[in-house]
């Protein structure tokens, strides 16, 4: 089954915008598989915006996201990855549709709420780096009849 590695970065959790991202990903049917509250190492963040390293941004980037603690998640379903960043909206905020998260409560490229995997591989990439496999649970919910033929 696909998975997406998510994390409500610090201004999500500030804005206290956790339950309300949250709830967008379950009530659209996908399943939560991994979940922890963290605050970020430096070493993690440099890792995980490796691809962004010779990117002007990169410095703030990595002090941002290390400034005030994150929700990692790892969830679960068909089509996931793609969905997911559609949920999520477009990287600036300013430009994202509304009725996204990013166009529903963001202003700014900086602030932008929300980091998703943006491919398959990436997902795992991403998943690996922030979980152990002990830490992801395998279930199945009961309404899974009830969501997909
Ligand atoms: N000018 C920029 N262009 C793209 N991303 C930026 C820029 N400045 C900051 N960022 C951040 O870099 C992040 C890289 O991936 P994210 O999806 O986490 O979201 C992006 C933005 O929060």
């Amino acid at each position: 089954m696909e998975r997406t590695f998510l994390a409500i970065k610090p201004d999500g959790v500030q804005r206290k915008l956790v339950g309300e991202i949250i709830r967008r990903f379950e009530t659209k049917g996908f399943t939560l598989v991994g979940l922890k509250f963290l605050k970020v190492s430096r070493e993690l963040a440099e890792q995980h915006y490796d691809v962004h390293k010779e990117r002007p941004f990169f410095g703030s980037l990595v002090e941002f996201i290390t400034s005030a603690p994150v929700v990692a998640m790892v969830w679960e379903g068909d089509g996931v990855v793609a969905a997911a960043r559609k949920i999520i909206g477009a990287t600036n905020p300013l430009t994202a549709e509304p009725g996204t998260i990013r166009g529903d409560f963001g202003i700014n490229i900086g602030r932008n709420l929300i980091h998703g995997s943006d491919a398959q591989e990436t997902a795992q990439r991403e998943i690996a780096l922030w979980f152990k496999d002990e830490e992801l649970v395998n279930w199945q919910p009961h309404l899974t009849s009830w969501l997909r033929e």
